[in-house]
This record gives C-alpha cells, structure tokens and sequence, in this order.
C-alpha cells in the first residue's frame, strides 16, 4: 500500500511466489507474443506475469490477489492501488468523486482490512510527502476497525464475513528505491524533519528497500518471520517446520482443480459487472470509463460447492484503434490474453445493444477456439433493448449464425442473454460454463467413436483421391481439453470439405459445440488394431486388443498417450 507510483506493483511481482501462482508459469512473453494470432500487441515489455508496472502514477486500479513467498514463508499477497490526499478524502466522505476513485479506495481499504501486516511504501528519493503522511493517518484510523474471520481459514472462499474481533494490523513503512548505497548517501533532511510525525503515529523507522533490486528484503523476511511465529502462537498452532508449507502447497495442488474461468470482451461491455454479479460483492471496479480494467484480476470462488477460478480481464481493442504509446493497454490486453490461455472455459461478453457481433469480438473468439479453449458468450445490457420485437432470442441467433459464418467450427456455441447490472439471467451462465468444461474435457470411449465413423462414413464416403478409394480405417481419441482425434487413413489428407462434414457431424452427434475440434489424419496400412503378431507370446494377451488395453490404460494415466510416446521418442 502507499502513494501513486511508490513502487508497490514491482514489490508485488517480487514477493510473487511462482511456482505456487500456476498462472504465472508461462514461457516468455516474447513467444506468447508470436502465438496470440490476429488479437495481437505491440509491445510484449519486460514483465512477464506479474502485475502492471508503469512510470505512469495510478497505473494499478484493482485489488490484486496471489501467494507470496519469502524467506521460505508462504502467505497470501495484495496489490492495491495507490493512495493519495485526493482518494482519502472520498473515503472520509470529505469529496464526492467518481466512482473509479471511491470504488479505488474500497478496494484499498478492504486489502488493508483482512491483513496482519500492511507494507506502506513511499518513495525513499523523495521523502516523505503530505500524501504519505495523510496515508499513515488514514491507516491508523482503519487499523482499529475489526478484522473479519481469520483469511487463513477462509482463503477460497473469498467471502470475508466480519466479525467482532479487533485485531492489531502491523504497519511497516518502506522507503523504496534506495538501491545500493543511496540511503546511506543521501541528504536525509526532508526525511527526518517527518520522522517525528512518523513516530508520533507509533510506526517506527522506515526501512530502506529496492523493490526492483531487491535490496532490503531480508529485512522484510525477518519481519514476516516474526508476525507467522506470533500469528501461530496466537491461533495456537505448533511450531512452523520448514516443509510446512510446501506441505501445504502440495495438499492445495491435489485438491480438485478448479475451473479456470477467463471473462473477456471489447471495453466497457460489463465485464467487471458480470464478475461482481456472480460472485455477489463488489470485487473488482466497474464504471462507465472505458478501459477501467488493467491486471487480470483472478478471485477464487466456489459456485454450488464447486471451486472455480474466475478472472476479470482488461478489455480488449482493436490493435489500430489502440493509441500507439500506450504501453499499460498494451500490457493489460497481454494479461487478457495470457488469463485466455490458462482458461479452460472463456465468456466472451458483448453488449447487446450492438446488435450485431464486432469485428474484434470475432478476432476474440477465434483467439479462444485457436489457443484450445471453450467458448461460451454472454450477451450482455439485455436491459437496454427496448425493442420488444428483439428479444434475447433472436439476439442469440444472431450471434450464433454470425459466428458460424466466419467460423463453421463454432455453430451452435452457447450464447446465454443476461443484464448483469440487475442479475437478470445471470445465475444461467456457470451451468452452461460447466457443461462447456464437461464436453470440452471429454473422452470419448473408442468403440462408440468408431461406431460413429462406420455411420458417417456410410452416409458419405470420402471423395476417392490419385483414383483409388479413400478409407478411414479407425479412430482414437489422443486428448481432451481441446477434444483431439487421430484418423488412419490410406492416404496423408482428408479434403478440407470433408473434414468439416466430419466435424460437423462429430458436434452434433457428441454435443461438442463452442470448441475446435481436432481432426489429426495419419496414413496407416493397416488397421492398428488389428495385427495379430503383436500378442504377447508370454502373457497371451496381444493383438487388437492388448493394444486397445494398453492405449486405454495409458488415457486414464495421462490423457495423452500417443502424443507423449512421440515426445519421449524425439527426445530420445
Ligand atoms: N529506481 C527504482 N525504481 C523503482 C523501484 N521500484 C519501482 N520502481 C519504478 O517505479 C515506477 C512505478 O512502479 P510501480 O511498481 O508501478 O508503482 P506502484 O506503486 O504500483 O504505482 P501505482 O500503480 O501508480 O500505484 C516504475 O517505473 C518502476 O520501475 C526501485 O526499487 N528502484
Ligand atoms: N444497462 C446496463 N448497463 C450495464 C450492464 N452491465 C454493465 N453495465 C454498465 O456498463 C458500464 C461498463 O461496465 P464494466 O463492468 O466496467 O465494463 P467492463 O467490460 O469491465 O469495462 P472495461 O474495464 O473497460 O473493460 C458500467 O457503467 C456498467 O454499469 C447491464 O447489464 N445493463
């Protein structure tokens, strides 16, 4: 917490622990650049993953949420937007401002509430400024308002009941980017003149750090340190021992896996409405300005006792119509992008009172469907169409047809009509998401899958190819999530015409809508499962069906048995 462009966001990628923040577990961005296809960005920056950091001052908006890790001690870490004389005084009701600052200033509020230790930091080179001191002020004030139940035992849910427990907050100040020796070297003057005023409100020396150095963090560690040992005695938990959290991380990644939810859309099309909907608080900022959004904000939640991973993204804009210096777009449409990735199911949300679906809403989905993902849209602001012979209906057939004719793949993708902004049909959107999940993760036992084939192939066989009849011998399931087939055929291709009626078909009979489904054709002499040689003299067990055993067994073990066959080959 602290001032507009104190250095909190590059504290926040510091302490960032990533191995326990699996989102953030990406290659480099220079060749996730190169894979974003026609969506795009101009400048992949240097950050890879962590919050937005910018020279620009109030670049963070939203309270942003991951596990930290220092010193071998795991917590959970808050960026929050920056604090200054203007924002406090619409919280003390002093100002009236709009509803960015006073939602801003919730969000801060609500981040210092739920901790144990508020890190205040303030640029060290400029020394201490009435902002900062109105902050300290600010903060001792909230600092005896009760503290809800404790955050450790309610990490997932997200809802931070209230109790009556009055709870101590530690606040430690940090004078950032004072790398190297410049606090020994530096004209402390307009430091110490303040200092009084510091200790006056009980807060201690600050202590010098680098944020983007990483000066000053054992100091941090130590303190950290100190507040687990005092917390656990509090709650009278035993002694940390050094595995403890790993052991803690361990049991998190065998719990069942949430889903990943990634909202995306153009700007101001309800985004952060939707998510504060569904969640049923105000989480993360919505407002009239367009481009609001900036991190992806990601919010563990459960829905019907189901854990999902749900993240607000920034919305996105045509790459031309994108100011050609604004680096923070540039950066927050690249999270979008990365939450798209990581996503298993993505709501692309349109306003509806567009009528029809954008050119860049199109370049959306296709982004989804390309990177594997399900789509599902939801067409939001139903509300403001008063045309009574549109309904939400014929708006979702509109956009499904306007879909399928720039994508074949994506007929029939589920579209569900909703206002966010008075919950109306909202509560219809997680069963579809779920459904989506279901089909998306799917695998299809290989005797129906060829029962299938032998029908489609009978209603229309493959056109003959070099004057010889093509056959489609057999089909297997190699992945699901995005569902992926291996046809053996006699010949290397299948005519573009006749893979999507192949497709086609396939989403019809399998109810796989909103997804691409992968057709892999592989040229095979025989069947693969029907060479009696392979039996397993020893055993006796062999031929089509020892292979089919062990393809099976090797699907559940790993969802992708051929294709890591092929892997460990090549390495080989
Ligand atoms: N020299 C130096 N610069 C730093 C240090 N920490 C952060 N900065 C720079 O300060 C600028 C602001 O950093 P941010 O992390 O975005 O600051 P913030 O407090 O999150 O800013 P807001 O989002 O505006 O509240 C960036 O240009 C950083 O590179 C540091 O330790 N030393
Ligand atoms: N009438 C109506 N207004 C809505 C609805 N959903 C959102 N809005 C309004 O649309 C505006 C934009 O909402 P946001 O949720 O901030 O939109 P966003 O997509 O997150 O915007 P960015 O942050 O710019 O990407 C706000 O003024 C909302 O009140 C809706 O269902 N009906």
């Amino acid at each position: 917490m602290g001032p507009p462009n104190a250095g909190k966001s590059t504290l926040f990628n510091r302490l960032m622990c990533r191995e326990s923040n699996r989102a953030y577990r990406l290659g480099s961005d220079k060749k996730k650049g190169r894979s974003i296809g026609r969506i795009g960005y101009r400048n992949p920056s240097k950050r890879s993953g962590g919050a937005i950091v910018s020279p620009v001052a109030g670049t963070t908006r939203d309270r942003r949420e991951c596990i930290g890790s220092l010193g071998g001690i795991t917590f959970r870490l808050i960026d929050t937007a920056g604090v200054d004389g203007e924002k406090i005084d619409v919280a003390f009701g002093k100002k009236n401002k709009t509803s960015m600052e006073g939602a801003m200033i919730r969000q801060t509020m609500e981040a210092a509430r739920v901790s144990d230790l508020v890190l205040l930091l303030f640029d060290g080179r400029l020394g201490i400024t009435s902002d900062l001191l109105e902050t300290i002020r600010w903060l001792r004030k909230i600092n005896h308002a009760p503290k809800p139940i404790d955050s450790d035992t309610d990490d997932n849910s997200n809802s931070f009941q209230s109790s009556n427990r009055h709870h101590h907050r530690e606040i430690v100040i940090l004078a950032n980017k004072l790398e190297g020796d410049r606090w020994a070297s530096m004209d402390k003057d307009n430091v110490l003149d303040n200092l009084a005023e510091i200790s006056r409100a009980g807060l201690g020396d600050p202590i010098p750090v680098s944020a983007e150095h990483g000066d000053g963090m054992a100091d941090i560690a130590v303190l950290i340190a100190k507040l687990t040992r005092e917390k656990r005695a509090r709650l009278g938990l035993p002694e940390e021992s050094d595995s403890d959290d790993d052991g803690e991380m361990k049991k998190t990644d065998n719990e069942i896996k949430p889903l990943q939810l990634a909202i995306l859309g153009r700007q101001n099309v309800g985004k952060s409405t939707l998510v504060n909907s569904l969640l049923g608080e105000e989480r993360v900022i919505a407002g009239e300005i367009p481009g609001l959004t900036r991190d992806a904000i990601s919010v563990p939640w459960y829905w019907k006792g189901k854990p999902v991973k749900i993240v607000d993204t920034a919305g996105i804009r045509r790459g031309a119509k994108r100011e050609r210096s604004n680096e923070i777009e540039d950066l927050a449409v690249l999270d979008a992008m990365r939450a798209m990735k990581l996503a298993d199911v993505a709501v692309l949300v349109l306003d509806a009172q567009a009528r029809n679906i954008q050119r860049q809403e199109l370049a959306i989905a296709d982004s989804v469907v390309r990177e594997g993902r399900s789509l599902v849209v939801a067409a939001n602001k139903m509300d403001l169409i008063v045309d009574a012979d549109y309904t939400a209906h014929d708006f979702a057939c509109a956009v499904q047809d306007q879909i399928e004719q720039r994508f074949p793949m994506l007929r029939k993708t589920p579209v569900v009509a909703m206002s966010s902004l008075n919950g109306e049909n909202v509560h219809k959107l997680m069963p579809v998401v779920f459904k989506a999940r279901e089909r998306w993760a799917r695998v299809i036992p290989t005797g129906m899958l060829n029962r299938w084939l032998e029908e489609v192939v009978d209603e229309h066989s493959p056109p003959m190819q070099q004057g010889r009849p093509t056959k489609i011998k057999y089909i297997l399931q190699t992945k699901g999530r995005p569902p992926t087939f291996l046809l053996f055929c006699n010949v290397t291709e299948l005519p573009i015409p006749y893979l999507r009626y192949l497709t086609r078909s396939f989403q019809d009979s399998f109810d796989m809508f909103g997804m691409e489904v992968r057709l892999v054709v592989k040229k095979s002499a025989e069947n693969p499962f029907s060479n009696k040689s392979t039996t397993n003299k020893a055993t006796g067990v062999g031929g089509w069906q020892g292979r089919q055993k062990r393809f099976v067994a090797g699907l559940k073990r790993t969802g992708t048995p051929l294709l890591k066959g092929k892997r460990t080959q090549r390495k080989k």
